[in-house]
């Protein structure tokens, strides 16, 4: 890994340690390529050297007399070769560097040209793209910021063109010391994914679920979108993804949330939850096929019995996850992938056996936030047409009988709080965040603008529920703060 050999190499100055990063990148991303120039087997390759030297003859453009002076007589001899390799005529998947399987299945979907353009586009690196906490600052504010400490003169940091929150860094920088990171008014985020927490369109009050909500990427901007208001119940099935949520939460200011860890999507804690939400997010385990520029290896490590068994939970998470949406509310099915395998398919599958649910348009959801995308029904994201990581997402509605709420058990926070008498409720493993909350003013706000009155006591709850979870049976609680814990299944 090549954290771990920064690690291991810590003499290694900046400018070092970022040829290393660039070149493991850049062999990784045209692997097949350079395989093919160098002669070497892409499933067994004999030498890295002679594939960095490939990448930088033949991608870089570098010439053979800038190298010769740091190359050995034995590497010299490969440099000459690497350079009169024809690559004339190469087969398209080899000038696409993925792999036949792969190849044939973007060429079914898009067509030759565009699936060489997509493929290709995944050669380029990813830009840095930020996402303001609304929480904490205004977009405007985090780029005249960084603007004005542009010692370099470069004065092209951005607003993303699409998400309302977003910033475009010019280059990439270690963003983790930065103090408008450390203090929380940014998240470094996708483009895409942001749009994916704007297409939930989570209103203030409302009760979300971000079922597969790993280190909370997009649960914390659904619940800045929330503006701290309601609750979004964050769940997985890793412990280590959801304690660097808790890492962000403490950033971020937010103390609308709860996460919890399931053993998985048939968790026996989640059936007290059924019809209880009015958003649903599941942003499935897929191939991450759409984020070869920041993951390149994945290309080379997926197969197509992976895929195949991604669908399977795919599928499964998202009929569980349907049973959590309340009538009128909505479940958003979302990838990192571009495959229709585990995209259009598994929202066609979705739909041909949920007669109870319909499809939504996603270009009409975003429009009402003033988000100006059109992609049809679902969301489909691309590098080259949208310079985002490439995402699909699909919003389903969950019709009924009405489309009032469904009537309510009672409060979903008090079910969960009888639940705390289940052994796995009791086991907290880790207070993530404490934070302050402005409990009075959360709760006016949350009570002003929400519809249901029961939903409306959430942001109180949520320090009852933390409460009630450590202390295992306290009555009741005044805590006047807000605490999230990661609750281990
Ligand atoms: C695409 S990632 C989520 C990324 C995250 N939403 C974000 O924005 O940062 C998929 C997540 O699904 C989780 N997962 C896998 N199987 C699951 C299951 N059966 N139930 C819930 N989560 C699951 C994985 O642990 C992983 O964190």
């Amino acid at each position: 890994k090549l954290s771990e050999f920064f690690r291991n190499n810590r003499d290694l100055g900046t400018k070092e340690r970022a040829f290393v990063a660039e070149s493991v990148y850049g062999v990784l991303r045209r692997l097949r390529f350079l395989s093919t120039v160098t002669a070497n087997d892409e499933n067994d390759p004999d030498d890295a050297r002679k594939l960095i030297l490939a990448w930088l003859l033949r991608v870089q453009g570098m010439s053979i007399r800038e190298l010769e002076p740091m190359l050995n007589e034995q590497q010299k001899e490969w440099a000459h070769l690497i350079k009169a390799k024809s690559t004339d005529n190469l087969p398209l998947a080899v000038q696409a560097d993925v792999r036949d399987w792969l190849w044939d299945k973007l060429v079914a979907q898009y067509g030759e040209a565009e699936a060489l353009t997509i493929a290709r586009s995944m050669h380029e690196q990813a830009t840095l793209d930020l996402r303001v906490n609304t929480i904490k600052g205004t977009r405007d504010e985090v780029l005249a910021k960084f603007i004005a400490e542009n010692t370099s003169g470069e004065t092209n940091v951005t607003k993303t063109p699409y998400s309302p929150l977003g910033i475009r860094m010019p280059n990439r920088m270690n963003i983790g010391r930065h103090v408008l990171f450390t203090e929380g008014k940014i998240e470094v985020q996708d483009e895409g994914s942001q749009l994916l927490a704007h297409l939930v369109a989570a209103k203030r009050g409302m009760m979300v679920a971000d079922f597969c909500a790993g280190a909370g990427g997009k649960t914390l901007a659904i619940g800045a979108l929330m503006r701290n208001t309601g609750r979004i119940y964050a769940f997985d099935v890793s412990e280590k993804r959801l304690h660097n949520l808790g890492q962000r939460l403490k950033r971020s200011g937010l103390s609308n949330l709860n996460a919890q860890v399931i053993s998985s999507e048939t968790d026996p804690k989640l059936k007290r939850l059924n019809g209880k939400f009015d958003r649903v997010l599941v942003d499935a385990p897929c191939s991450g096929l759409g984020t070869l520029r920041r993951n390149p290896d994945l290309k080379w490590r997926q197969t197509p019995e992976d895929v195949a068994e991604l669908n399977v939970k795919q599928t499964n998470i998202l009929a569980r996850a349907a049973k959590l949406t309340k009538v009128g509310g909505r479940l958003v099915y979302a990838t990192c992938s571009l495959l229709s395998d585990e995209n259009e398919k598994i929202a066609e599958q979705f739909l041909a056996t949920h007669p109870d649910f319909k499809l939504l348009n996603a270009a009409e959801i975003l429009a009402q936030q003033q988000i100006e995308l059109d992609t049809g029904d679902y969301l489909k994201l691309l590098p080259h047409l949208h310079n985002t990581d490439g995402f699909f997402a699909a919003v389903f509605e969950k019709m009924g009988a009405t489309t009032a709420p469904a009537p309510s058990e009672g409060n979903p926070v008090e079910a969960m709080l009888e639940a705390s008498s289940e052994p796995e409720l009791n086991s907290v493993i880790e207070e993530v965040a404490v934070e302050e909350v402005p409990a009075k003013a959360t709760k006016k706000a949350a009570v002003k603008k929400e519809p249901k009155p029961k939903v409306a006591k959430a942001p109180k709850d949520d320090s009852a529920t933390s409460a009630k979870v450590s202390k295992a049976k306290a009555s009741t609680t005044k805590a006047s703060t807000a605490k999230t814990k990661v609750v281990k299944a």
